[in-house]
């Protein structure tokens, strides 16, 4: 823990670290890394996740609902224009790729664990305030780099033409995921610093819930689970 009351997002991640190690280190990715997840699972998880990426475009518009300054408005806008003009279209063209087509994704029953876990952070981002909103969204940002860079790190990955999820790893290690990923650090890093440790907590409940949330979605992917 940082000295008297200025934390980090490094410590959220200490206070739930096994939370956190159960989310990046899921079978669900250890699998993807390793190209051995069944096809029928990814899928699964490639169109809860286009209904997620919705629900996180409206959380980021919810976002600049809840910004104080133009700053905040901006960064709101930009994270909004991020997902819906690059990530969802991407997220469309894969899906495509894996044989699953717009009229199928427009039409998918959401499963209960996307409407848990999407549906807990539009809720936290109502009832608190923007740096509650962003503690809730920082498993989904920073979490998924961190997931690209243990995946790389381990001796058992496969990388290139033999794995089939290669495309999905090179997307969240990109230089640009990883800019996206730094730059949500150091915002929440730069309003953890004057938190009291009784708001401090506040965000660790936070933090720790949309971690399991993140864990569950896995679950689902690797469940089939509707
Ligand atoms: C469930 C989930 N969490 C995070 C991400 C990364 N934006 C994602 N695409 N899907």
């Amino acid at each position: 823990m940082s000295n008297g009351s200025r934390y980090r997002f490094d410590d959220l991640k200490a206070v739930c670290a096994n939370d956190w190690q159960a989310y990046i280190q899921h079978d669900f990715v250890a699998q993807l890394g390793d190209g051995t997840l069944p096809s029928d699972c990814f899928q699964h998880y490639l169109k809860q996740d286009y209904l997620f990426l919705i629900h996180f475009a409206r959380a980021y518009a919810l976002a600049a609902y809840k910004s104080r300054t133009l700053a905040e408005l901006r960064q709101a806008h930009e994270g909004l224009k991020a997902i819906v003009d690059l990530e969802l279209g991407l997220h469309v063209d894969y899906c495509r790729k894996w044989g699953i087509s717009e009229a199928e994704l427009e039409a998918l029953p959401e499963a209960r664990a996307t409407m848990a876990y999407t549906r807990y952070v539009l809720d936290t981002g109502h009832r608190g305030d923007l740096l509650d909103l962003h503690v809730a969204l920082a498993p989904c940002v920073i979490g998924y780099g961190e997931i690209a860079n243990w995946i790389n790190r381990r001796p058992t990955t496969v990388r290139g033409g033999d794995n089939p999820f290669d495309a999905w790893i090179a997307m969240y290690e990109s230089d640009e995921f990883q800019a996206a990923m730094a730059a949500e650090r150091t915002w929440v890093d730069a309003r953890l610093v004057d938190v009291t440790p009784a708001r401090f907590d506040e965000l660790v409940t936070v933090f720790r819930d949309a971690t399991r949330l993140e864990i569950d979605f896995w679950q689902m992917g690797l469940e089939r689970r509707s």
